[in-house]
Parts: C-alpha cells; sequence; structure tokens
C-alpha cells in the first residue's frame, strides 16, 4: 500500500515560539499548574483542544470577502442553511455561535424541571446546560466505554437496555429527548455505530421520545463507520453521514471542530414548532434567525467548511493523523484510551501514574508535566472536569481519568506528532517522579476552566 502525505500544501504558515525549560517552568506556575491558563504565546505544540483552532482553507479565507454582514437575510445565511440542508439533511436550521449557543436553546425549549436526559457519557457543556433547566442527565452508553483497555470498534454505542430500563422507569412522558454524542469526546472521541443509531432511533420513537444528536464530530464517526460497519467500506463519507443523521429529530452542533471554523454553530431539526418557538429564543441570546451570534464572514466561512470536511481525502488524513500519533504510544507501552479514537489520542493517568491517588489529580498533574516537559500543552478530563456532585458536594470520580492530546484539523505535521510522542514516552520512563497536585483555588462552576494548583 503507497503512502500517502496530507491532502494540502501550505501557503501561510504561523511561527512557533520555543520557550526554555526555565521559562516553562515559570510559565506552567504562573498558570498554577492548569494548562487551561497557560498563554499560547507560550505554548510550542497546542493539543489542547480541536475545537477553534483548525486551519482553514484558501477557499475560506477567500469566502470571508464576500461575507454579506445585512442585519437579516443576509446572502452568507442563506448559503450556509443550503449548506446544512444538503449535507446535513435537515429541515430547519438555526445558527448560533457556537455549540452551547445551541445546547442553551434547545434544552430551554425541550427540558421542564424534574426531567430526565439519557446521553452516552457526559459532555460539560451539554449537561451544564441540561442541569441549568432542571434536568438530570443520565449515562446511557455502553459499559466497555468506561474501560480505556477495552478494544471495541464502537465504543460510543447506547446501551439499549439502560435506555429502555429509564424509559420504564420514570415514564416517556419525564424524557424530552435522548441525546447521541457522534463521537463520544469523554470517552476517548469513540464513534457510535449505524446500527446503533438506528436501534435507538426506533426505540425511543416507539414511545414518542426525540432523539437530538450532538453532531460535533459526526463527520469524523462516519469515517469510523466506513472503515468498520459491514456493508459501509465503498461508501462515501457524505452518504454515510446523511444515513446517520436521518436517524435523529435534529442535532446541536459545534462548528467549530468538523465544520472546519473558528467559531459557529447551529441548532437542526425537522419540527415545524420546534423551529418556530427556537426562532424567538434565538433573538434573545444570539441575535437574528439570519446570522445567530455570527459575522456574515463566519458564515461564509463554515458554509464551505461543511463542503471541505466531507472530502474523502480530507477526513481519512484528519483520521490516519491522530493514529500515527496514537500508534507510536501503543508502541511504546504507553497506556492510552483504545482503540484510538477520532480527535485526540487520550493517556490513562490512571495507568501511567499509579502511584497517585484521584485526589491528588494525576491527570491534572500529568498534563502539567508534559507541558514542562517539551511546550506541549494539553487537556485534563478527569476528575478535575468531571467537578462536584450537585446533591453530596463530593468530587464526582469518574473511571476515565484522562488527558487529552487534541489534534486541531490540518494544522501540525507528522513530524510534530513525533516530538509529542518523543516527550510522552520520556515522560513515560520517568513516570514515578511525576508528583500529584493540591488544588488551591477551586471555582464554583466548570471548575476546570480556572482552577489553581501547586505540587504536592
Ligand atoms: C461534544 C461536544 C464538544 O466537544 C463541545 C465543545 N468541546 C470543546 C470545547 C470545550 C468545551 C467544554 C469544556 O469543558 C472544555 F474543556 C472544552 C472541546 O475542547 O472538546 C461542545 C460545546 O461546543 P462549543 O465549544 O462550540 O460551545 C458540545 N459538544
Amino acid at each position: 500500500k503507497r503512502r500517502m502525505a496530507e491532502p494540502y500544501k501550505i501557503k501561510a504558515v504561523e511561527p512557533l515560539t520555543m520557550l526554555t525549560y526555565e521559562e516553562r517552568k515559570e510559565a506552567l506556575k504562573q498558570a498554577g499548574f492548569n494548562t487551561f491558563l497557560i498563554d499560547s504565546a507560550d505554548v510550542y505544540i497546542d493539543l489542547l483542544t480541536d475545537s477553534g483552532t483548525s486551519a482553514m482553507s484558501d477557499r475560506q479565507w477567500g469566502a470571508l470577502m464576500v461575507g454579506d454582514e445585512a442585519y437579516a437575510g443576509s446572502k452568507s445565511w442563506k448559503k450556509l442553511e443550503a449548506a446544512v440542508r444538503e449535507i446535513y439533511g435537515y429541515k430547519y436550521i438555526l445558527p448560533t455561535h457556537q455549540g452551547r449557543g445551541a445546547e442553551n436553546i434547545l434544552s430551554q425549549l425541550k427540558i421542564k424541571p424534574g426531567d430526565y436526559v439519557p446521553g452516552n457519557m457526559y459532555f460539560t457543556t451539554t449537561r451544564a446546560h441540561q442541569e441549568l433547566n432542571g434536568a438530570t442527565f443520565v449515562d446511557i452508553i455502553i459499559n466497555e466505554a468506561h474501560d480505556s483497555s477495552i478494544e471495541l470498534p464502537f465504543k460510543g454505542n447506547v446501551d439499549l437496555q439502560k435506555l429502555s430500563n429509564l424509559i420504564q422507569n420514570v415514564g416517556p412522558e419525564r424524557i424530552p429527548y435522548v441525546c447521541v454524542a457522534i463521537t463520544v469526546n469523554m470517552a476517548g472521541g469513540q464513534p457510535v455505530s449505524m446500527q446503533n443509531l438506528r436501534e435507538v432511533y426506533e426505540l425511543c420513537h416507539r414511545y414518542g421520545i426525540d432523539v437530538m444528536f450532538d453532531a460535533t464530530r459526526c463527520v469524523e464517526n462516519a469515517y469510523f463507520i466506513k472503515e468498520r460497519e459491514a456493508g459501509y467500506s465503498n461508501h462515501k463519507i457524505k452518504d454515510i453521514l446523511k444515513e446517520m443523521l436521518s436517524y435523529s429529530d435534529g442535532c446541536t452542533m459545534s462548528g467549530k471542530k468538523d465544520c472546519l471554523v473558528n467559531i459557529g454553530g447551529f441548532l437542526a431539526m425537522n419540527d415545524e414548532d420546534l423551529y418556530a418557538r427556537s426562532r424567538e429564543l434565538v433573538v434573545v441570546y444570539e441575535g437574528m434567525p439570519s446570522y445567530g451570534g455570527m459575522s456574515g464572514r463566519d458564515m461564509e466561512a463554515m458554509a464551505q467548511g461543511i463542503y471541505e470536511s466531507i472530502d474523502d481525502h480530507y477526513i481519512s488524513h484528519r483520521i490516519e493523523q491522530v493514529r500515527y500519533l496514537g500508534q507510536q504510544l501503543i508502541d511504546a507501552d504507553v497506556p492510552i484510551v483504545r482503540p484510538v479514537g477520532g480527535h485526540a489520542v487520550y493517556l490513562d493517568a490512571k495507568q501511567f501514574l499509579p502511584h497517585l491517588q484521584q485526589e491528588e489529580f494525576p491527570a491534572q498533574a500529568l498534563a502539567a508535566a508534559l507541558y514542562l516537559d517539551s511546550g506541549v500543552r494539553a487537556m485534563e478530563r478527569g476528575i478535575i472536569s468531571a467537578g462536584r456532585n450537585k446533591e453530596t458536594g463530593e468530587h464526582n470520580k469518574p473511571r476515565l481519568e484522562l488527558v487529552r492530546l487534541t489534534i486541531p484539523r490540518r494544522v501540525y505535521t507528522n513530524s510534530h506528532m513525533d516530538v509529542v510522542a518523543d516527550s510522552v514516552i520520556s515522560l513515560f520512563e520517568k513516570r514515578n517522579q511525576i508528583s500529584g497536585l493540591r488544588m488551591d483555588y477551586e471555582p464554583p462552576t466548570l471548575r476546570f476552566f480556572n482552577a489553581r494548583f501547586s505540587p504536592l
């Protein structure tokens, strides 16, 4: 099999800064050992997130010049609406500034206090909006998703028995919708199979319950179906995506991931009444239904990004690059979430640092150690991100204590992946020198963004 290169060449570059070890040590101290608080200028390879960090194409940059900044009825909105209709297949689209803008509106429209919203593993902003509107999130992902070492092709799948039990226990009228994330971020970027999507949709519709996708990384999910599910190997990504989304009544979308833009999102739906009500709410939170918190040029860039995101060469390279990094760590016996996810390689900090208790924040400590070692910035996705139980006030203690190495789209080359792998492997070899952290400042909500730590 011939080796493949990036399906693009570089037209503009952003010079990177390379701090010394001492400078990184000082930067980390100033940031309270929290990678969210490190200045971008002090980061060498930024793997904090794939959200809003992708590179735009020359076609997208060119589209900015024809952005229609009309307050109402923008031509750019018409283009974005047409792109979403064509590629995602939903009838009605409401623009929002980013994913949580859509989550806010959907949750306010669909949830009443005392409701239950089942989903395949939690996500921080998604659960926050559900709880803000009085719902209880119920995890209905398959058990294997909580075990980093189990290799399954579709670890993001919904456990239909858990869903069915919840429907029996609380009744369908207490379930405003089921939220299916495709792929599942907190499980390690794990996909959901087409068969599972179909079965969830059929089960829910037997009880009149809507299915709303979190479609943030749905193109990556389509690639895994093409690669791993019988009968799809010679389907085009565009067709697999359309079939996936046909098993939902709508979706929230953060355009900052698969749509290849730095800002943008939407709420899509097939129900006209929900759309009419969402148009009233969007003016309160996002702006007119014809721009939803985006400028005309942002909408042009997102429309073009949607078409580029389903290019088979693009998505194949994107997934293979993440796998290229993951495979180097697997070959060095570094514990990571298996199989390698769509947008990130997740280090299993519990297995990486077995000498640390979870209350010593292993994932936070490992992310800090990685930055100190090489200037690579990663994100804690463990006990700190999980926050505190709203009833007991105790730390939520997730089984997965992970450090996410998140790969932006079309930004880094495989040489950067090699540098990251070398740094992680070097840390692994001296892992028993990595000490735990204490939390010196704990914000009341979504604490991981601003918490501050110091070494134990
Ligand atoms: C599956 C899903 C997301 O991944 C997602 C965002 N993701 C981010 C940014 C982020 C969000 C919350 C954090 O605790 C976090 F530390 C990082 C990320 O890095 O992964 C949103 C929300 O979309 P918005 O960011 O466009 O509003 C909805 N659904």
